[in-house]
């Protein structure tokens, strides 16, 4: 086991998610069970008490793993030398708030944390980020950090991606593990592009499969395109519908995913992540989007050369164009 304490900041911690979270992190879910940690809570005031609370409980659960918690309403002291940032904390969106309304609230705490990782985070930071609008709070924090590579700065669509497995599986009456190479292409919202065209259960091309299943190649079109991918998109919303509130579990869940597969490599084909875009598939560059990733010695790779039919091109530019949006947006109010 290795000596020394790898730091770990969580935003958000006495939230919903955070509570998900921090047990699974600090029992080495995450990292791995060679892998002692330090964990800094960040939250602000008002939900101080809550992350203090599972900071005792924390304590009570004597993780052998765990070193250290400390509780934070500074940015800076809570980022510093901090290897993995998982900014969880977000303002949601209240009623009668525009899109620009939010864009803003989230600009004011996503534009400190990037200064505050850019000025004490440790070299090797790598940041997920989980907060709505993520893919856009991700562009606006790694614009604050000009001193962090923009590739260590990422948003979270394993959840999606997540969820395509989920639904597939018993679609084809396959185990989720047999599954490989799914895409969540885009932004982290409706309009995200979930895509099966090169995915395989077992070796065997999933549309194929999909097609000996409902009867044919059009039938497993229309299952995929007025099914699948609206289900997909809109798992947040039917979750909530449901739960009576968003995602907590499988968001966490998600989180430690991303990061496990980032630190440690994927295997066994891809997985996806909103990652800067360097221009691949005609994403505009520097875009926060999700695109099919490899990890490979600690870096996401976009996986290159897939073909994208005319349906899949049309997806993806929907997506994108909103990212773009989003982009403007923040850029007309200054924010990046
Ligand atoms: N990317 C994804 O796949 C998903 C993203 N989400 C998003 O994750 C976020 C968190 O969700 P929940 O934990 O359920 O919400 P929550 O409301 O239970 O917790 C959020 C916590 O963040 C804290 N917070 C707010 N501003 C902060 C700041 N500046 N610094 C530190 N902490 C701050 C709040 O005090 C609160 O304790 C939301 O934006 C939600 O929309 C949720 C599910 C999936
Ligand atoms: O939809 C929401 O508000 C939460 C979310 O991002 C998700 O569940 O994917």
């Amino acid at each position: 086991m290795s000596v020394t304490p790898v730091t770990i900041t969580i935003t958000g911690a006495g939230g919903q998610i955070g509570y998900a979270l921090l047990f699974r992190v600090a029992s080495g879910a995450m990292l791995g069970p060679d892998t002692p940690v330090r964990l800094n809570l960040l939250e602000i005031p008002q939900g101080l008490r809550a992350a203090e609370g599972a900071a005792l409980e924390l304590q009570d659960c004597a993780f052998p793993l765990l070193h250290q918690v400390e509780v934070y309403d500074d940015p800076k002291a809570a980022f510093r030398g901090t290897s993995h940032a998982l900014l969880v904390g977000a303002r949601p969106r209240a009623a009668g708030m525009e899109r620009g309304d939010l864009l803003a609230a989230n600009g004011g705490i996503f534009g400190p944390q990037g200064e505050a990782i850019n000025a004490g985070a440790a070299d090797d930071v790598r940041v997920v980020v989980v907060g709505n609008p993520a893919n856009t709070n991700a562009l606006i924090a790694s614009a604050h950090a000009p001193d962090v590579p923009a590739d260590r700065f990422t948003a979270l669509t394993r959840l999606d991606h997540n969820r395509a497995l989920g639904q597939l599986a018993p679609a084809m009456d396959t185990p989720v593990g047999d599954i490989r190479n799914v895409t969540i292409w885009g932004n982290h919202s409706a309009t995200q592009f979930p895509d099966v065209a090169h995915a395989t259960a077992a070796g065997d091309p999933v549309p194929a499969l999909l097609a000996a299943r409902l009867g044919g190649v059009d039938a497993a079109r229309e299952w995929i395109v007025d099914e699948f991918i609206p289900r997909v998109a809109k798992r947040g919303a039917e979750i909530i519908e449901v739960r009576g509130s968003s995602s907590v579990a499988s968001a966490a869940n998600a989180a430690i995913d991303h990061m496990r597969d980032w630190v440690h490599g994927t295997t066994g084909g891809w997985t996806s992540a909103a990652v800067v875009s360097d221009g691949s598939y005609g994403v505009p560059e520097d875009l926060v989007s999700s695109f099919p990733v490899e990890s490979v010695d600690g870096s996401w790779r976009i996986v290159q050369g897939l073909s994208l039919d005319a349906f899949a091109q049309h997806r993806l530019a929907t997506s994108v164009a909103e990212l773009v949006d989003e982009r403007d947006a923040v850029r007309a109010l200054d924010l990046i």
